[in-house]
């Protein structure tokens, strides 16, 4: 079965305190920052300190990621050569471009094959953060097949755009549509930007409604005490799956009876109504509410 991601929890890489209690904190993907929450003077020893984290600590159930460098920065290929080693499940590829996750790929067939790893068994989540990188969306994607999913950047990619990111996010509409639309294309993860005011809980859960109405199958936090929250809202309220149900039995009713379209309430149900309904009983499952 598919893994589900409905959250994937950043954690810098140089962070000792908070790699350690990493499997515990409920998250479905642990994302070890090597970039943006890693100062310049300590990227070696947060590299050493990510790899060592992937070879001692239990994560349990959560996937591991870690965020590389951009491959300009001089950092970048080093921590795809140091990290693949020590088989992380994704290494997500920032500010991605398709020659970056091109060039990334082959690295990994090439140490995956030095190392006696699986062919494509290290995954890539390209973190797509600028206006090129949306308008290219699909080549990115497209340009191999280890790539799972997609987190979209809101604060570099309106940084790009050069306008204010704001809590209702109006700014980023285009950009999270584009993404969706292309991950369902593909069959992959549309996973959102983080929230960052951790003091403004009713903007926190706004967003994270917005984003799922949008059709995004995750969001991306910066912080535990986001996790439950994301999950809660992702998951299907006791009314959907109610109705869901009742859908899935008048189907049932409708099928003994010979007919492919039938009414409820009053409303017509039709092939894409109990395709939305089985998509909701099959969530409810999978995340233990039935
Ligand atoms: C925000 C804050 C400083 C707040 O600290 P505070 O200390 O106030 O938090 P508290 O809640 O008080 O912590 C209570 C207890 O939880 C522990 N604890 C906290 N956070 C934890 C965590 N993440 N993992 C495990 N443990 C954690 C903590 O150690 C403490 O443990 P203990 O002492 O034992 O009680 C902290 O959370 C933090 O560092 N977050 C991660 C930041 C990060 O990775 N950013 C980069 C990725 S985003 C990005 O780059 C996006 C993007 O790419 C996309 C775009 O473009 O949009 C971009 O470009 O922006
Ligand atoms: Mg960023």
């Amino acid at each position: 079965m598919e893994r589900l991601r409905r959250t994937m929890l950043f954690m810098p890489g140089n962070n000792p305190s908070m790699l350690q209690n990493a499997g515990i904190l409920g998250a479905d993907s642990i994302i070890l920052d090597l970039e943006d929450a890693v100062s310049i003077s300590e990227k070696d020893a947060a590299r050493i300190l990510v790899r060592s984290a992937i070879k001692t600590i239990d994560f349990y159930d959560s996937e591991v990621v870690v965020r590389i460098n951009p491959l300009s920065s001089g950092f970048g290929l080093g921590d795809v050569a140091e990290i693949a080693k020590v088989k992380p499940d994704a290494l997500m590829v920032t500010k991605a471009t398709r020659a970056d996750v091109k060039t990334v790929c082959e690295m990994l067939t090439k140490i995956e094959a030095e190392e006696g790893f699986e062919k494509n068994s290290i995954k890539l989540f390209p973190l797509v953060e600028s206006a090129y990188g949306i308008e290219t969306i699909h080549e990115i994607i497209t340009s191999s097949e280890r790539v799972i999913g997609i987190l979209l950047g809101g604060e570099d990619l309106t940084a790009d755009l050069g306008i204010q990111r704001t809590p209702e996010g109006e700014e980023i509409s285009y950009a999270r549509a584009k993404v969706v639309s292309a991950c369902r294309a593909h069959k992959i993860d549309a996973i959102d930007t983080p929230f960052a005011d951790l003091n403004d809980c009713q903007g926190f859960e706004r967003d994270i409604a917005k984003c799922k109405s949008l059709g995004m199958t995750g969001k991306a936090a910066i912080n535990p005490r986001q996790v439950d929250t994301i999950h809660e809202i992702f998951a299907p309220t006791q009314e959907e799956i109610r109705y869901a149900q009742g859908v899935i039995e008048a189907m049932e009713e409708a099928q003994r009876e010979g007919k492919g379209v039938f009414s409820m309430d009053g409303k017509m149900i039709d092939a894409p109504i109990i395709a939305r309904a089985e998509n909701v009983i099959q969530k409810a499952k999978r995340t233990g509410l039935m």
